[in-house]
C-alpha cells in the first residue's frame, strides 16, 4: 500500500451517482495545461477538452478543421494539469463517422496518447454502434446531442434545436439509443428547457446541458466565453463570469505604457 496521499479521482461511477442524489455536474472546456491546473483546483468534476479547440485555440470559423493529433496535443496538455478532473475529449470531424472501427480507432488512440478518461462523439443513432464498440473497449463514451456543432452545414445556423415535434421525437429516440449503447452522459447543447427536463427525468445516466435550461444533471461551458475572452460572442445561454478581455487588454497597455517610458525594468527587475 502505498503511503502517498492519494488523489480521488471523479469517476463515471461518481457522475451516476451525483445524479441520483441530485448534486450537479459542474463541467467546463479546457485546451491547456495551464487552465487545466486552475480548474482542476478550482474543483470542475469534469474538463472537456472540446473541437471548440478548433475556434477559440486556432481561429477557424468552426469545429470542422480541427485534426484527430491536434486534438490528442490539447489533451495531453489538459491531462498534465488535471489530477482530479474527469478529463473527456471530443472525438473531431472526420474520426469517427466513417464505421465503427475508425471510430474504435481514434478513441483508442486519443486514450494511449493523451492519458484522458473518456471520449465525446456527436449524433445519435446513426453513431450506436461505434459507441457500443468504443465502450466495449473499456472506454467511457459521453454522447452529444441537440445542437451538433459537426454537422453546421446540415442546418445552416446555430439556432436552438427539437423544437418541433418531429425533431422532439427523434432527439428522444437518439438519446435512449445512446443510453442503450452504454454511454455514461449526454451533452444536450440548445434544445427547450421543457424538453431537456424531460428526457433527463427519463433517463438513467445524467445530462449536462448547454443551453438546455436548469433541469439537466450538469451544466458545460467554453472555458473562453465564461472568462470573457470571445469578444462580441454573447448567447443567451452564456453567463460571462468575468470580462478577461478587457482585463488582458488594460494589462498589456499598461505594459507597452511601461516599456516605452523606459519603467520598465525598474532596479529590483534587473540583476
Ligand atoms: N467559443 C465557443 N463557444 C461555444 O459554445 C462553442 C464554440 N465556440 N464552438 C463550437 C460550438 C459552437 N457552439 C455554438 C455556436 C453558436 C451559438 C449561438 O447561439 N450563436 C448565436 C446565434 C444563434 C442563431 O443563429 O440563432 C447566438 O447569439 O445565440 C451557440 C453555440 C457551441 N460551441
Ligand atoms: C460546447 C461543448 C459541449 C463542446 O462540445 C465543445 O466545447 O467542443
Ligand atoms: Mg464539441
Amino acid at each position: 500500500m502505498s503511503v502517498n496521499k492519494e488523489i480521488k479521482r471523479v469517476t463515471t461511477h461518481i457522475l451516476q451517482e451525483m445524479k441520483q442524489r441530485g448534486e450537479k455536474i459542474a463541467m467546463l472546456t479546457a485546451y491547456d495545461y495551464s487552465m487545466a491546473t486552475i480548474l482542476d483546483d478550482a474543483g470542475l468534476d469534469v474538463l472537456l477538452v472540446g473541437d471548440s479547440a478548433s475556434n477559440v485555440m486556432a481561429g477557424h470559423e468552426t469545429t470542422l478543421p480541427i485534426t484527430l493529433d491536434q486534438m490528442i496535443y490539447h489533451a495531453q496538455s489538459v491531462v498534465r494539469g488535471a489530477s482530479r478532473s474527469f478529463v473527456v475529449v471530443d472525438l473531431p470531424f472526420g474520426s469517427y463517422q466513417g464505421n465503427s472501427k475508425e471510430a474504435l480507432n481514434s478513441a483508442i488512440r486519443i486514450m494511449k496518447e493523451s492519458g484522458a478518461h473518456g471520449v465525446k462523439l456527436e449524433g445519435g443513432a446513426e453513431i450506436a454502434e461505434s459507441v457500443q464498440r468504443i465502450i466495449t473497449a473499456g472506454i467511457p463514451v459521453m454522447g452529444h446531442l441537440g445542437l451538433t456543432p459537426q454537422s453546421i452545414y446540415k442546418f445552416g445556423t446555430y439556432t436552438v434545436r427539437a423544437k418541433d415535434e418531429a425533431e422532439a421525437d427523434k432527439l428522444k429516440t437518439d438519446i435512449l439509443a445512446l443510453q442503450d449503447a452504454g454511454c455514461f452522459a449526454v451533452v444536450l447543447e440548445k434544445i427547450p428547457a421543457k424538453l431537456a427536463k424531460e428526457v433527463t427525468e427519463s433517463l438513467q445516466i445524467p445530462t449536462i446541458g448547454i443551453g438546455a435550461g436548469p433541469h439537466c444533471d450538469g451544466q458545460v461551458l467554453v472555458i473562453n466565453d465564461m472568462i470573457g475572452l470571445t469578444k462580441g460572442f454573447k448567447p443567451r445561454f452564456l453567463r460571462q463570469y468575468m470580462n478577461l478581455y478587457e482585463g488582458v487588454k488594460d494589462a498589456a497597455q499598461a505594459y507597452i505604457k511601461d516599456v516605452k517610458a523606459v519603467d520598465f525594468p525598474n532596479e529590483k527587475e534587473q540583476y
